[in-house]
């Protein structure tokens, strides 16, 4: 069985441990320690991490971080100087052939053969790879959608189309893992989201795919787990969600130990205290209408129904939901870590800074007066017709600024993080720092 390795940062500790499985399976791809240098400049610096199986795993770095060496080392075409490379369990340097055989590897600005037509390319590597060509050609062809185009010149095909058919290459001798260097730096939107497209049908298909890349909205709403390395060193690696939850324990843990004293003149209120605006519990906490505005209509009963009752509309009382601790009340402001309920009296985290941007039916500057001066809302603008607010809290504090606007008789279209997971997660883990 491998040694596990969940997320780790920069000087070994741990961001999102994950938990120690017995029967965790072999990870595809397992980089153990890895150096190497070029000269006197030490390019990897003790690489760690794993790839499980089925993953799509995003290898992000600026320019120069290492990535291709790293890549390069995966696909045997570089002796690592020391630490340890397998796929699939095969050590790269003992065996090398043999992991051929298993990745399909695409190189970073890497040609295609332009005088031949799309099924005579395929059916050329096809037959390097000694594999059956007709029936696998059409199986890629099929795949890869450039059935229709199978005898158009290459030379006249379009970036994206000419990415696909290099994706169609290696995919001939059906290997379990695909390798892929930064596989869309040079596209359009259109021929990047079909290269996504096709990425997660073959990860629905059983392959891993492995890929980097230096821009990070190319990864986000694709990969499932990601490696971030910064001058030749691994900073964090592990599923998306857990960095992202790991990072966040960390902040609220940090911010117990910081916790300001109930006198503190700033910062956040302990309860019954409003610096900066903030209203005290049990007082009307969040903005209301000037006076002259007219309060907000109900809505209208559709097919002449009245509206069914919104779940904690005011008389109602909650259930407990998964991130709701049994027997502790959400303290608005406050982050609730599900799974380890605090102790009674003892205040929960401080919550971080976050910013939504919120899409309201109708009239947003409407829908900012109602929260402006609640617990936690530290800033409330309009931008382009959308309330974007600046809150401390967790995704109960987004759900609470939710359900006030409803029951302010606002109708919510549409939540999103002003920033996603994934930049995040970077701008958190990482210092800027190229080589
Ligand atoms: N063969 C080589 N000889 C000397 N230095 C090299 C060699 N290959 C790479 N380097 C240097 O090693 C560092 C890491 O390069 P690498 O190509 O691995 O980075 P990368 O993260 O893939 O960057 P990019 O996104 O620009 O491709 C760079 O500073 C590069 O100049």
């Amino acid at each position: 069985m491998s040694e596990p390795v969940g997320p780790t940062v920069e000087g070994g500790a741990p961001v999102a441990q994950a938990p120690a499985q017995a029967s965790r399976p072999r990870p595809a791809i397992r980089v153990r320690h890895l150096w190497h240098r070029f000269g006197t400049f030490d390019v990897l610096r003790d690489v760690t991490f794993d790839v499980a199986e089925g993953e799509i795993f995003g290898f992000i770095g600026p320019n120069g971080a290492g990535k291709t060496t790293t890549i390069r080392v995966m696909t045997t075409l570089l002796e690592p100087m020391a630490g340890r490379v397998e796929v699939d369990g095969i050590d790269v340097s003992l065996n090398p052939y043999a992991v051929r055989r298993l990745i399909g590897y695409m190189p970073d600005h890497a040609g295609v053969y332009d005088r031949v037509t799309v099924r005579e390319y395929l059916e050329f590597f096809a037959d390097a790879f000694r594999v059956p060509s007709a029936d696998v050609v059409d199986a890629v062809l099929e795949l890869t959608e450039l059935r229709r185009i199978q005898d158009r010149v290459v030379a006249t095909m379009s970036k994206g189309m000419k990415q696909r058919l290099q994706l169609g290459r290696i995919l001939l001798h059906d290997p379990k893992v695909l390798i892929l260097d930064e596989p869309a730096s040079d596209l359009d939107p259109r021929a990047r989201i079909e290269i996504r497209d096709l990425l997660l049908e073959l990860r629905s298909l059983g392959k891993t795919v492995f890929l980097s890349s230096h821009i990070l909205t190319e990864l986000s709403d694709v990969c499932t787990s990601i490696g971030i390395l910064e001058r030749g060193r691994l900073v964090v690696a592990g599923p998306i969600g857990e960095i992202g939850a790991r990072l966040e324990a960390i902040r609220a843990a940090q911010a117990i130990g910081h916790h300001p004293p109930p006198n503190a003149p700033h910062g956040h209120a302990p309860h019954g205290r409003a610096p900066h605006g903030h209203a005290p519990h049990g007082h009307a906490p969040y903005g209301h209408l000037p006076p002259g505005h007219a309060p907000p209509a109900p809505y209208p009963a559709v097919n002449g129904a009245p509206p069914p009752a919104y779940p904690g509309a005011p008389g109602q009382t909650p259930p407990p939901g998964p991130s709701m601790v049994p027997g502790h009340a959400a303290v608005p402001g406050h982050a609730v870590v599900p799974g380890h309920p605090p102790a009674p009296g003892v205040p929960l985290p401080v919550a971080i800074r976050r910013k939504v941007k919120v899409k309201v039916l109708g009239d947003a500057i409407r829908a900012a007066y109602f929260l402006r001066g609640g617990p936690g809302i530290i800033e409330v603008e309009v931008i382009a017709g959308l309330v974007h607010v600046t809150f401390e809290g967790g995704e109960v504090k987004i759900a609470e600024i939710v359900q006030h606007l409803v029951r302010n008789g606002v109708g919510v279209v549409g939540v999103e993080p002003e920033r996603n997971e994934l930049e995040r997660i970077f701008l958190e883990v990482t210092r800027g720092e190229v080589q």
